[in-house]
């Protein structure tokens, strides 16, 4: 690409050195540069990438973009200097692969809870649809079947536009992202044309990266804002009228807003919900009319969740009856009230709750066909935000009997981790095992005909992060190794 159109829309810099003609690759990782790339060095939160210039030029490195003069060969290099070059690396990386979001129909989806799960549900309700759909997440990049691993929810710039460029020249007309709050911080996606962007909810979470609640609520506020101001074609923002962020999220956007609830009269809402042990059933009031709705999705939640993606496609064009027809066949997203396929009588479920809205959340999906008691194990991660953990303890004491436990302990001991979480508990019959292997095991010893057991915290993951290792871990596999030993 040429390198001076590469720079064309930015006005302030400084060039020291002679630019080459034109540049092969784009990089802000130094570890992967090849031969005639451009490198843009980026400031993080453990490293400097202004630190990896010089070795950048060593491995082939023809323009170094930094926001300070730099002692770097300059035979080998031009020096690019400009005031911030994460917006740089926007402005170029969006330029660099020809603006693929604006080719796509694009949706993004944030909120505190069941951003995973909405995103699949509309994943799949596309493909279901006969067309073919691309899905960045937590559970990695999913290019119409084929899954990739990512290190983020919302990847870095660069890692975005080349998930794009990827799905656009595998002909594929549907990108949607699960959007955090980290990633709008950090303009992950600067330069994304989103079409559709949709609200789940707002609880207490990730308060050691935002320090308020008011400043968490705002940074997913900037997806809203994202959506820009170019009336010349439509876009949507689909939210839920349920949460209290609702009308500060509508003042963001000129554009068209859908609502939906569970609770009152929306665009789209439910009604006469219906919660058995392997589906749930209601009305659903839509602008296209009722219908009735059935999914193997389970919980309260999910209701809200198929809601929120059924209005989501709605706002592409979709046709509601047809979205009704299609969702019935849809799984349960793996380790989102998962259950746990059992000869022994007795319910589990595999749960991926670490908020304390989440895990209320859960503990009431149950609550409608629980004949015995609710046994409850819950965890949480070290090293990251402890002040949610009383509260998670006070709403997992819904249930009858708690286990509290760790989710990654990372490196911070168990006894820190749950005597933090014991704290918040509102009543006496509840155990803290920091072993999480232990901690399932004790529960599943407890265990009786007609108990509902929920495994929360750890979801779809096979893995415990221990200091910095991976152990695998799975929640299912004990407790089936206890049942064949118990039952
Ligand atoms: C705190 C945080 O957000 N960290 C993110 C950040 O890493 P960082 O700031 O530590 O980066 P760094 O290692 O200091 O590197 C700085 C620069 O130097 C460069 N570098 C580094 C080393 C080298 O040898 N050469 C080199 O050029 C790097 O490529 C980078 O450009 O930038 C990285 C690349 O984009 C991210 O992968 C990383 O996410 C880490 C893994 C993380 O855990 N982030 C969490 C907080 C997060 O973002 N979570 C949300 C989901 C939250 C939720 O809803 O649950 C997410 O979207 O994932
Ligand atoms: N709409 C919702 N409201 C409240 N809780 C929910 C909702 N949807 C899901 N949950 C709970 O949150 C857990 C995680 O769901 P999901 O993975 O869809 O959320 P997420 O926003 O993607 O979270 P993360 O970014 O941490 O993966 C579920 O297992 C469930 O307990």
């Amino acid at each position: 690409m040429n390198t001076i159109d590469l720079f064309k829309l930015l006005k302030l810099k400084t060039i020291f050195g002679e630019l080459p003609q034109t540049v092969d690759y784009i990089e802000a990782d130094s570890r992967n540069v090849k031969p005639n790339s451009i490198f843009f060095c980026i400031k993080g939160h453990t490293t400097d990438g202004h630190d990896f210039a010089q070795r950048a030029v060593e491995s082939g490195a023809t323009v170094i973009v930094a926001e300070k003069n730099l002692d770097i060969d300059l035979e080998k290099a031009a020096l690019v200097v400009v005031s911030n070059t994460s917006r740089a690396l926007a402005f170029a990386a969006n330029r660099f692969y020809q603006y693929p979001s604006k080719e796509m129909n694009v949706i993004g989806v944030t909120g505190t809870n069941g951003k995973t799960s909405v995103t699949n549900l509309i994943h799949q309700l596309i493909k279901r649809g006969g067309e073919h759909s691309a899905l960045s997440g937590t559970i990695g990049f999913d290019l119409d079947g084929t899954l990739f691993e990512s290190a983020n929810t919302t990847s870095d710039i660069l890692t975005t536009q080349r998930m794009l460029v990827q799905a656009k020249e595998a002909q594929i007309q549907n990108m949607i992202f699960e959007v955090s709050s980290h990633g709008l911080v950090e303009g992950r996606l600067w330069g994304v044309d989103f079409d559709v962007v949709t609200f789940t909810n707002l609880s207490h979470d990730h308060l050691d990266f935002h320090g308020t609640m008011e400043n968490y609520g705002y940074a997913k506020g900037l997806l809203f804002s994202q959506l820009g101001q170019d009336l010349s074609k439509p876009k949507f923002a689909v939210l839920n009228l349920d949460d209290e962020w609702y009308s500060q999220y509508a003042a963001m956007t000129p554009f068209e807003v859908i609502s939906y609830s569970m609770e009152q009269k929306a665009d789209f809402w439910a009604a006469d919900i219906r919660y058995l042990d392997d589906r749930t059933l209601f009305r659903l009031e839509s602008p296209e009319g009722s219908f009735e709705v059935e999914t193997q999705l389970l919980g309260t939640f999910n209701v809200s969740n198929v809601l929120a993606a059924i209005a989501s496609l709605y706002a592409k064009g979709e046709s509601v009856a047809s979205l009704v027809e299609r969702l019935r066949e849809i799984p349960p997203v793996s380790g989102r009230m998962e259950r746990v396929h059992t000869s022994a009588p007795l319910s589990i479920y595999i749960d991926y709750a670490h908020t304390p809205d989440a895990i209320e959340k859960a503990i009431q999906s149950v609550l409608p066909f629980k004949k015995n008691r609710v046994l409850f194990l819950v965890g949480t991660g070290g090293n990251r935000d402890k002040s949610k953990r009383p509260t998670m303890a006070e709403k997992a004491s819904l249930a009858d009997y708690v286990v509290l436990t760790t989710d990654d302990p990372r490196y911070e001991s168990y006894d820190s981790i749950v005597n933090d979480l014991g704290k918040g508990m509102t009543h006496e019959n509840f155990a803290l095992i920091g072993d999480r292997e232990k901690a399932v095991r004790h529960l599943m010893g407890i265990a009786e005909p007609g108990d509902i057991i929920i495994f929360a915290g750890k979801g779809h993951e096979d893995y415990q992060i221990i200091e910095n290792v991976k152990y695998p871990h799975s929640d299912r596999e004990i407790a089936l190794e206890v049942i064949s030993e118990r039952f």
